[in-house]
C-alpha cells in the first residue's frame, strides 16, 4: 500500500524533472512506537495522536491546548514494518541509486525509541536466530528488493557494501578482516568527505548481503541502560554501492555508465546508505555511569553538532556560506546527504509516553527543521560529459604551455632553472661565501702584520734620524773646538769626516754667520767663536728685562719683531728641543726644565730618546757627548785639548 501525500510521491514527481533537478527538501517520516511493556507497567499515558497521515498532535499532560507537527509522513505504533517501509518510499530511493544518485536513509530520536527495530528490526533472540520475516527492517526489505532488481535489469550491476560505527568519536570497520581499528576520515575534491582504508566487500546475493548486516550488528557496541536493554552506544552506516551498466535491452531509461572503481576504492555510482544514529540520552533518565556516561556524552556531542548544521542550512543566506560539517565525524560523513547532492530520507522515531515527552518534543522539533533542509540532488555525469572533459583538459592543458613559455620569456634564466641547478647554485653560493670569509680572515691578519712591521719601521727611522742628529752635533762640537785652538791646527776639518749635509742644512741659529773655515760652510750659532758672549746672558743670575729666567726665551733665539706679543710662544717644540739640547751640551748647567713645553714623551725623559731599543746606547752616547763637550770647551779656555781625542770622537763615544 502507498499512500497518497507520501514521501515517495513527493520525492519521485521532484526528481523527475531531471537528473540535476530543483532543491529538494529532505523528507521526513514520523514513527510512533508502541508503549512499551515496561512502561505499560509504570501506568504511563500515552501523550501523541496521530491526526491523519501526516500530522501528530501532542496533548501536554498538565492540560492545555495540543501541539501539532506536520510531516511528510506519520505513522502510529499500529503500523508494521512493511507499512514503514512502503511508506518511507525506500524502494523509490532504491531506483534513484540504480540511476547514479546518492540517496542516504537515516532514523533519529531519543534511546529506546526504536530507531534499530525501525531500521533493522528487533534483536536477535539469539546466536544464529535470524530476525522473523515480518519483523525485518527497513534495510532487509530494501537488500531483498534490490537484490531482486537486479536480477531482473538486463544489464550487468555491481553491489559492494562497506559497514562502518563511529563510536566515541572514532570511525571502526564494522566488516574488517581483523578486529575493527580507528579509520581516518578524509577529504578530496571529487570525493568529499570519506573514510580512508574502509573495506569495501562486493556480494552477489541477499543471503551474502544478509550475512555483511549480521556481522556488522554482532559487532557494533551496546549496552544496557534503563530505557533500553539493547541500546546502541554508536553510530553505524551501511553503504551499499550500485555499479551499473545500461543494455540496450533493457526496458528501463538509460543510465548513466557507471566507471568501475580503482582496486581497494568504493566503486564510482550511485549509492545507498543506511544510517542508525545511537540515541540521545539524559544521563540521569538512563542511570549511565562509568563508560556509559562518557559513550552518551559523545553521543549527544555528536548529535548536537548534527542540529547545528541542520539550523544552518535552514538560512538560505548562511548556507551559501560555512556550515561546521567539520565539527564532528558524523557531520562529516552526512555533509552530502544533508547540504550536497544527495536524496535524503529522515525517519523520526519517539515514544508514545508521557514521562519522555520533553525528549519527544525535541525530536520533532528537530524534525522540524531537518524537513525544511534542502539538497540539490545530482546525478553522474552522463556519457557525453567526459568527452566534454578531455576537450577542457586538452585546452587547459593548451593554456597551461602558453603560460609556462610566457614565463619562460619573461624570466628565462629562472625558467631555466631546474631544481637540482637551483640546489647546486645555493650550494656554490654558500661555499663562495666560505670562501670569502676565509679570505676576509687571512687580509685582516696580514693587515695586522703589516701594520706592527710598520710601527717598528717608525722606531727605527726615529732612532737612525737621532743617531744622525747626534752624529751632527759631534760633527758641529768638534768644528767649534777647533775654532777655539790658539793656533792654527794642522789637522783636517771634522766636516769631511762626518756627512756635511745634515750638519750645514740645520739653520743658523747667530746672527754672526759665522763659516767654517776648513769646508766654509755656514755654522750654527753654538759654533760662533763669540758663543761665550751670549752664555752669560742666558744662565746669568738675573735677567735684563727682570723677568724669572723660567719665562723668558733663550737669548739664542732668533731675533724677533718687539712689537709681536706671541713671538715666545711661536717657536715651535722642536726648536725648543734642539735648544735645549743644545744649551745643555755647551754648558754644563742644566736648563730649566719648565722654560719649553715638551711636546711628546713621559716627563723626565729627554725627548731626543724616545722610542726604539737603542735609546739606551743613545743615552750613554748623548752623555758622553756632553762631558766631551764640556771638557773641550774648558781645554779650549785654558790650553789645547789633546789632538788625537779631537780627530777622533768615536774612539771615545760608545758605539751606537
Ligand atoms: N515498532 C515497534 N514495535 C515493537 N517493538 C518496538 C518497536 N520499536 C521499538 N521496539 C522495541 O523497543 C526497544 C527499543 O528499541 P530500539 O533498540 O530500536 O531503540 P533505539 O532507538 O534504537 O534505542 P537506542 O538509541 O538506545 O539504540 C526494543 O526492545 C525494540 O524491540
Amino acid at each position: 500500500m502507498e499512500e497518497r501525500g507520501s514521501p515517495d510521491g513527493d520525492l519521485a514527481r521532484s526528481l523527475e524533472q531531471g537528473p540535476e533537478g530543483p532543491e529538494t527538501p529532505i523528507q521526513v517520516v514520523l514513527r510512533v512506537r508502541p508503549m512499551s511493556a515496561a512502561e505499560l507497567r509504570r501506568g504511563e499515558q500515552s501523550a501523541l495522536h496521530c491526526s491523519g497521515t501526516r500530522t501528530l498532535q501532542v496533548s501536554p499532560p498538565g492540560g492545555g491546548p495540543d501541539v501539532a507537527f506536520r510531516f511528510g509522513a506519520v505513522l502510529d505504533a499500529a503500523r508494521t514494518q512493511e507499512d514503514v517501509f512502503r511508506a518511507c518510499g525506500v524502494r523509490r530511493l532504491g531506483e534513484l541509486a540504480l540511476r547514479g544518485f546518492s540517496c542516504t536513509v537515516f532514523t533519529f530520536g531519543q534511546t529506546g525509541s526504536g530507531k534499530t527495530y525501525t531500521l533493522t528490526g528487533p534483536p536477535p533472540q539469539g546466536e544464529g536466530v535470524s530476525v522473523p520475516p515480518n519483523l525485518a527492517g527497513i534495510m532487509q526489505r530494501t537488500f531483498a528488493w534490490l537484490l531482486d532488481r537486479v536480477q531482473h535489469l538486463g544489464a550487468p550491476v555491481t553491489l559492494r557494501a562497506s559497514y562502518l560505527e563511529i563510536y566515541n568519536e572514532q570511525v571502526r570497520d564494522l566488516l574488517s578482516v581483523g578486529s575493527p581499528r580507528p579509520l581516518p576520515v578524509r577529504w578530496s575534491k571529487t570525493r568529499g568527505f570519506y573514510v580512508e582504508q574502509l573495506r569495501v566487500v562486493e556480494f552477489e546475493s541477499l543471503g551474502a548481503l544478509m550475512e555483511l548486516l549480521q556481522m556488522g550488528l554482532s559487532r557494533r557496541r551496546s549496552s544496557a541502560h534503563t530505557l533500553n536493554q539493547a541500546s546502541s552506544r554508536s553510530h553505524a552506516l551501511l553503504t551499499l554501492y550500485i555499479s551499473r551498466q545500461t543494455s540496450p535491452l533493457s526496458p528501463d531509461p538509460p543510465a548513466p555508465q557507471m566507471p568501475p572503481g580503482a582496486p581497494g576504492e568504493p566503486p564510482v555510482g550511485g549509492k545507498l546508505c543506511f544510517v542508525d544514529l545511537a540515541g540521545s540520552e539524559k544521563v540521569a533518565a538512563t542511570g549511565s555511569r562509568g563508560e556509559l556516561m562518557l559513550e552518551a556524552n559523545s553521543i549527544n556531542r555528536s548529535l548536537l553538532a548534527l542540529g547545528h548544521c541542520i539550523s544552518l542550512l535552514l538560512d538560505p543566506q548562511r548556507k551559501q556560506s560555512h556550515i561546521p560539517f567539520r565539527d564532528s565525524k558524523l557531520t562529516k560523513l552526512l555533509a552530502d546527504s544533508l547540504g550536497g547532492r544527495g536524496v535524503t530520507l529522515m525517519v523520526a522515531c519517539v515514544s508514545p509516553s508521557a514521562q519522555c515527552l520533553p525528549e519527544t518534543l525535541s525530536t520533532l522539533r528537530y524534525a522540524s527543521r531537518a524537513q525544511r533542509v534542502t539538497t540539490r540532488p545530482q546525478a553522474p555525469k552522463s556519457p557525453k560529459q567526459p568527452q566534454r572533459l578531455e576537450i577542457e583538459i586538452l585546452q587547459l592543458q593548451e593554456e597551461n604551455r602558453c603560460l609556462r613559455s610566457q614565463l619562460g620569456q619573461i624570466d628565462p634564466k629562472a625558467s631555466r632553472l631546474s631544481g637540482a641547478r637551483v640546489a647546486w647554485a645555493q650550494r656554490n653560493l654558500y661555499g663562495m661565501l666560505q670562501e670569502f670569509m676565509l679570505e676576509n680572515e687571512r687580509l685582516r691578519k696580514e693587515n695586522s702584520q703589516l701594520q706592527s712591521s710598520r710601527d717598528r719601521a717608525r722606531d727605527e727611522q726615529r732612532i737612525l734620524a737621532q743617531q744622525v742628529q747626534v752624529q751632527e752635533l759631534e760633527r758641529r762640537l768638534l768644528c767649534a773646538c777647533s775654532d777655539h785652538q790658539p793656533y792654527p791646527s794642522p789637522a783636517p776639518c771634522l766636516c769631511v769626516m762626518v756627512p756635511a749635509p745634515p750638519c750645514h742644512a740645520l739653520p743658523p741659529l747667530c746672527s754672526c754667520h759665522r763659516l767654517c773655515p776648513l769646508c766654509r760652510a755656514p755654522l750654527a750659532h753654538w759654533a760662533c767663536a763669540q758663543g761665550e758672549h751670549h752664555l752669560p746672558q742666558v744662565f746669568g743670575p738675573k735677567a735684563p728685562s727682570g723677568m724669572p729666567l723660567a719665562a723668558q726665551p733663550p737669548p739664542w733665539a732668533p731675533p724677533c719683531n718687539p712689537g709681536s706679543a706671541k713671538c715666545p710662544r711661536e717657536r715651535s717644540p722642536s726648536d725648543w728641543t734642539q735648544t735645549r739640547v743644545l744649551a745643555e751640551m755647551l754648558t754644563e748647567e742644566e736648563v730649566v726644565p719648565s722654560a719649553p713645553p715638551l711636546p711628546m714623551g713621559p716627563p723626565n725623559t729627554s725627548p731626543v730618546l724616545r722610542g726604539g731599543a737603542a735609546v739606551p746606547n743613545l743615552a750613554q752616547r748623548l752623555e758622553a757627548l756632553r762631558d766631551q763637550i764640556g771638557s773641550s770647551l774648558r781645554r779650549g779656555r785654558s790650553q789645547p785639548p789633546p789632538r788625537e781625542a779631537t780627530r777622533s770622537p768615536s774612539r771615545v763615544l760608545p758605539p751606537c
